[in-house]
């Protein structure tokens, strides 16, 4: 059995990612409004861009603190904010959706969203991805590494220098690896379930364009942060 140890450098970075994951919360809890009331299509859809408007700012907080993302290329880094910011989004709601609740709310929560005015055919593929990501109840450290390694992956469009974001999510992927092999010792693959929520991540990103174009209403309103980061309008 071959002795799994975190390095100080890596126990300095999980400890900078957590902070800065645990910093970079969103204002206020989505779930708790749906919870509370019922809204129409077109007050979901406001929730939603504020929601998602207040997470990008978030996230490039969150980002800035990844060490050795801004000494990457500035095109390259917005290539990466950009390429990344949706399946953060995914991921963020994801955790929300996951998270211990008392007995009946997800239920109640689940019921909220599947009315919320997202059109039918997205609903199985992004509720599986919500219970699969639940599944794994992924401590607070694998959900701050997991953001990371989203944000860095190199093959997003229009990224220049891939070596220099590959090198950052190799380090980021080692200690995720070490910090599950410490926390599942039971379950050796882990890690590889871990990782493959990243592959279904990216078939929700895939058609995130009509996700958003097919929600029941007309005149869907983006915030310009939006437009910019979700390719719409
Ligand atoms: O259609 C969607 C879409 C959006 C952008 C691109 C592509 C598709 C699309 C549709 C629902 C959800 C989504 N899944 C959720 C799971 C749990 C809790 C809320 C959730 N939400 C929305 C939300 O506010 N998400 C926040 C969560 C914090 C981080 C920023 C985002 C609300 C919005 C009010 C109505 C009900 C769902 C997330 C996304």
């Amino acid at each position: 059995k071959e002795k799994i140890e975190i390095t100080k450098e890596q126990q300095a970075l999980m400890k900078i990612i957590l902070d800065a994951y645990n910093r970079h919360q969103i204002p206020q809890d989505v779930a708790k409004k749906l919870l509370q009331d019922q809204y129409s299509a077109e007050e979901n859809f406001l929730l939603l861009t504020e929601m998602a408007t207040s997470q990008v700012q978030v996230l490039v907080e969150f980002t800035k603190n990844i060490p050795g993302f801004l000494s990457l290329d500035h095109e390259d880094q917005i290539a990466l904010l950009k390429g990344s910011a949706v399946e953060a989004m995914f991921l963020r709601s994801a955790q929300v959706f996951s998270r211990k609740m008392p007995k009946g709310h997800t239920e109640v929560l689940e019921a909220r969203i599947r009315k919320s005015g997202i059109s039918e055919e997205f609903m199985t593929p992004m509720f599986n991805f919500y219970k699969s990501i639940g599944e794994l109840h992924m401590v607070q450290e694998e959900q701050a590494l997991l953001t990371a390694i989203t944000i860095l992956t190199p093959d997003r469009p229009h990224v220049k220098d891939q070596h220099a974001v590959e090198r950052l999510q190799e380090s980021m992927l080692d200690v995720l690896r070490k910090l599950c092999a410490l926390q599942h010792p039971q379950e050796p693959q882990y890690f590889a379930r871990l990782l493959g929520r990243l592959t279904e991540l990216r078939t929700l990103n895939h058609y995130h364009t009509e996700m958003l174009t097919s929600w029941r209403m007309n005149d869907h309103k983006f915030t310009p942060l939006l437009c910019e980061i979700w390719d719409v309008q």
